[in-house]
């Protein structure tokens, strides 16, 4: 074979490199004289911190192998619309380079911007260790509160382990943080890294998913249930125990029931006590005792014992076993790992109890990622005893594992036996009183699973006598909720078992009014195919909504308020229609919808005796005063004779 070309030397630090002055995105924004006049507003912007530690995303083919190279990711991404709107950050003085921060095309009505802190050495992950992970973790506790959310881009080879040691390291985690990489790097012409990295920064900017989770090819899995399966396909990662948390496509699906919460009032820390004399020790027929009993030797402190099936060794290697039970007869600690990509340990089997009774820890359906990084963090605290540590190993401290139940079966939302598990721990034994708790409890979770449109959690609680009608301590019900946020499944399948379209909260909203204020169209539509329609809401209050969402440009609104029925030749306090109030704040997109939508005639004078056109030149909006005009005339040459009564408005919609 001929000799192979001597590897490139490692990239040599470039004289001139001078790593940035890192500054968070947050101050860069709030200190730019530029970007004061566009004040950071809650809700419709996002600030995401993305720490690029290497990996083969932002690698460039020098000398024919892909190696890291420093600011070439930077350099990238601004060639990216997909991942960086060059107008909108020229307008508000974010296109400098020294900046190092970037921002999203908007999306659902909000911004996203990021911050790219590139670390001075870029590794390919293989060279990712220990210290790097306490680099990242000391980076996330260092800007927690600057940022909603973070990514960490990564190489894949060791992703799994960085995603679950951080998984971990990161305690009482209340903000996403998303590793994701590439197998194609970002600049090449298929490269799986645009959409890999915009998924990661989206999701980051927009959901609150509070985990340590792993990005890859339109999935977001859980960190420590991930493993790498592919060197060369883009589905790159598996998680075999646990579905994907959100998936990426038309729509975006999360499976909010399967988020690992804590359920501590502890604030955010990072614990960076992680022993490294753990390992991994895989059986395989006639390993020697020799093997076994040299791997188990001090300064080793804890393994992973990857075995066969459900958890199960050679019962008849007497000589094995021995060695196993002397190690942890002297404190070792060792956790069953599974060889099975899927399944997990138990102790169903003879071959698999002989551990067990060795005192051996049975690992569930552990990764041996996950198995290793557990281990290290575990025994790694200073203050945990022997038994402290067996216990905490057993249990399940970031979601890395199935919590079984005495059954076997994974304890879901769904499961009918939840009110039963409550009923039982309140002690509650007349059916009456069953019933009273059932009451108390079913409308929040019908609400909840309304919200997130879980039409299967509704079905199994309808199963288990659940009244959809109920509604809960605000008067709000299941229909409320499905109605605002626009899940047309759940909306059809509840006014389909009787659940009113007239139920008022106590703040007087139907699920109707609900379904305008938020814009769901198709949820309007259905509920008027139902006889919906808007009952005491005064025309006065609906002007001033029709206004204020025609002085915003707020067309969709315009549009469901005018779907739902609503007079839209209402006035406000000074007698101005929304064509009127359009005019005055220059809203163009609005001046076309309502035009062309012939509910308000070009015409009418406001309370003033001023139309639209005048309005709109007397405010110095002339072209806008000119466009009314030029519509208005284009609009009489189609509208048929009779059909638009200039002088009384337009046939009333009843
Ligand atoms: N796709 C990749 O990122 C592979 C690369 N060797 C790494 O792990 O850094």
């Amino acid at each position: 074979m001929a000799p192979q070309p001597s590897p490139p030397p490692p990239p040599t630090p470039d004289a001139k490199f001078v790593p940035k002055k890192q500054v968070s995105l947050v101050e860069i924004r709030r200190s730019a004289s530029v970007l004061s006049q566009f004040p950071i507003q809650d809700g419709t912007e996002a600030n995401v911190l993305v720490i690029y530690v290497g990996g083969t995303i932002g690698m460039k083919k020098v000398d024919g192998v892909y190696i890291p190279v420093r600011d070439y990711m930077g350099e990238v991404i601004r060639t990216l619309p997909m991942l960086y709107d060059a107008e909108y950050a020229k307008e508000i003085g974010l296109d400098k380079e020294e900046l190092n921060s970037f921002v999203l095309p908007i999306s659902k009505g909000r911004r996203v911007f990021f911050y790219l802190k590139e670390y001075e050495t870029l590794k390919d992950s293989s060279n990712v260790n220990v210290n790097d992970w306490l680099e990242m973790v000391e980076n996330i506790r260092e800007n927690y509160r600057l940022y909603d959310g973070f990514v960490i881009i990564h190489g894949t080879d060791t992703m799994a382990y960085t995603a679950s040691a951080l998984s971990f390291a990161l305690e009482n985690l209340g903000k996403p943080v998303i590793l994701t990489g590439s197998q194609v790097p970002l600049s090449e012409l298929r490269s799986d890294g645009r959409d890999n990295f915009l998924g990661a920064v989206y999701i980051a900017g927009h959901y609150v998913i509070p985990e340590v989770t792993l990005y890859f090819n339109n999935k977001l899995y859980r960190g420590n249930r991930c493993v790498k399966i592919s060197s060369e396909s883009f589905r790159a990662f598996d998680s075999p125990n646990l579905a994907p948390l959100l998936t990426m496509a038309v729509d975006i699906t999360v499976n909010w029931s399967s988020i690992f919460r804590m359920n501590t009032l502890a604030a955010f820390r990072v614990n960076t006590n992680m022993t490294r004399n753990v390992g991994l020790l895989r059986l395989f027929p006639s390993i020697t005792a020799e093997t076994v009993r040299a791997f188990l030797q001090p300064p080793m402190e804890g393994i992973v014992l990857q075995t066969y099936g459900a958890g199960n060794c050679p019962d008849d290697r007497r000589d094995i076993i021995a060695e196993i039970q002397t190690a942890a007869d002297r404190g070792m600690i060792i956790l069953n790992c599974t060889q099975c990509s899927s399944g997990g340990v138990s102790a169903s089997y003879q071959t698999g109890k002989v551990l067990l009774d060795a005192g051996v820890i049975p690992g569930s359906d552990i990764t041996p990622e996950a198995a290793l990084s557990k281990l290290s963090y575990i025994l790694g605290q200073p203050n945990f005893s022997l038994e402290e540590k067996r216990r905490q190993l057993k249990r399940n401290l970031r979601g890395e594992i199935s919590v079984s139940t005495a059954t076997g079966r994974t304890f879901t939302f769904e499961d009918s036996e939840f009110i039963r598990a409550v009923v039982d721990t309140l002690r509650i034994g007349s059916s009456k009183e069953v019933q009273a708790v059932s009451e108390t409890l079913f409308p929040p979770l019908l609400c909840a699973a309304a919200r997130n449109g879980d039409l299967n959690a509704i079905k199994y609680m309808q199963e288990t006598g659940a009244n959809l009608t109920g509604h809960d301590y605000d008067g709000r019900t299941a229909l409320h909720l499905a109605a605002s946020e626009g899940h047309t499944e759940v909306v059809r399948f509840l006014l389909e078992n009787g659940c009113s379209i007239y139920a008022r909260d106590r703040f007087g909203n139907t699920p109707f009014m609900d379904s305008i204020r938020n814009r769901k169209l198709d949820t309007i539509e259905i509920i008027k195919q139902c006889g919906g329609h808007l009952i005491n809401e005064s025309p006065f209050e609906l002007a001033v909504l029709l206004c204020s969402a025609a002085a915003t440009n707020d067309v969709t609104g315009l549009q469901a308020y005018h779907m739902a029925g609503v007079d839209m030749m209402c006035t406000d306090y000074s007698g101005n229609t929304a064509l009127h109030v359009a005019a005055i704040n220059n809203q163009l997109e609005a001046i076309q919808y309502l035009l062309e939508s012939h509910v308000i005639p070009a015409n009418k004078p406001n309370g003033e005796g001023f139309t639209a056109a005048e309005l709109a030149a007397q405010h110095g909006h002339q072209k806008t005063a000119s466009l009314i005009k030029e519509l208005t005339d284009k609009l009489k040459e189609k509208i048929p004779s009779g059909s638009f009564k200039l002088n009384g408005g337009p046939n009333r919609s009843t």
